[in-house]
């Protein structure tokens, strides 16, 4: 494994959004190891949306958390936007994930306590100032997931819908690169699920990559590639 910054393939940072080359990722648990990801490269170019989908087991989880910095994988690179986030202090991957990567995952990425808009502005603000005056309005970023009127509500307050709605106003608070969301439309009714796919393939159209995990037959119906995950590999 090498910690070299220069990049070692050509995520070119005017064409992709998200680039991943042979990620590793092994789990122990006592004597058994468990192989979740074995040398995983994929891209996702600005413009694009990508589809992984694959069997429980197959590794979707942890693929998504090594691609947004959650996680570390053992081996091989992430870039985002042209910046390598793998093989990086926690604070550093943290930082570059709040300015550039939407995450949504399906344990939810809103704080109890909150309320809409003030998760929203706590996002813009883990960004940085200079980033976060460069962010959509709040009201826009509501309005596009069609939760105007509910900016003061506590994520409680809120039906399983409205709240997968207002996780995704959270990941796009710093309009980032690239939107990573696992089932995206996992809790919608038919209506709020077209809504959904518009508003990707609307970050899609404004240049943004956007990779979903999903087994919605309408989410990869709508993407411009499917990625097949088996045995932590992607089938050529
Ligand atoms: N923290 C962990 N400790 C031990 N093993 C793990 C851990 N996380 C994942 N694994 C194992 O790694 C493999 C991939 O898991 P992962 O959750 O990424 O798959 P998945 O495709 O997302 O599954 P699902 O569709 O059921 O969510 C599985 O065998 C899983 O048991």
């Amino acid at each position: 494994m090498t910690t070299d910054t220069a990049a070692p393939f050509s995520p070119a940072r005017e064409k992709t959004a998200l680039a991943a080359r042979d990620l590793y990722r092994f789990f122990r648990t006592g004597e058994e190891e468990t192989l979740a990801l074995r040398g995983v490269s994929l891209q996702v170019r600005r413009g694009e949306t990508v589809a992984v989908v694959g069997p429980s087991g197959s590794g979707k989880s942890t693929l998504l958390a090594c691609l947004a910095g959650l996680d570390e994988p053992a081996g091989g690179f992430v870039y985002v936007g042209g910046e390598r986030i793998s093989h990086r202090p926690e604070v550093q991957r943290a930082r570059l994930r709040a300015r550039r990567i939407g995450v949504l995952l399906q344990s939810g990425n809103l704080i109890a306590h909150l309320d809409v808009r003030e998760n929203i502005r706590l996002a813009q603000a883990a960004a940085g100032r200079h980033r976060a005056s460069a962010a959509p309005e709040v009201a826009e970023l509501l309005d596009g997931v069609g939760l105007s009127g509910r900016s003061r509500a506590l994520p409680h307050q809120l039906a399983g819908g409205e709240l997968a709605r207002a996780g995704l106003a959270v990941a796009l608070a710093n309009d980032p690169d690239v939107l990573l969301a696992d089932e995206p439309t996992g809790e919608l009714d038919g209506r709020t699920e077209l809504r959904v796919l518009d508003l990707l393939k609307s970050r899609a159209d404004a240049g943004r990559g956007v990779l979903v995990v999903t087994h919605n037959t309408e989410v990869v119906s709508f993407a411009d590639r499917v990625l097949v995950l088996r045995d932590g590999r992607i089938e050529p």
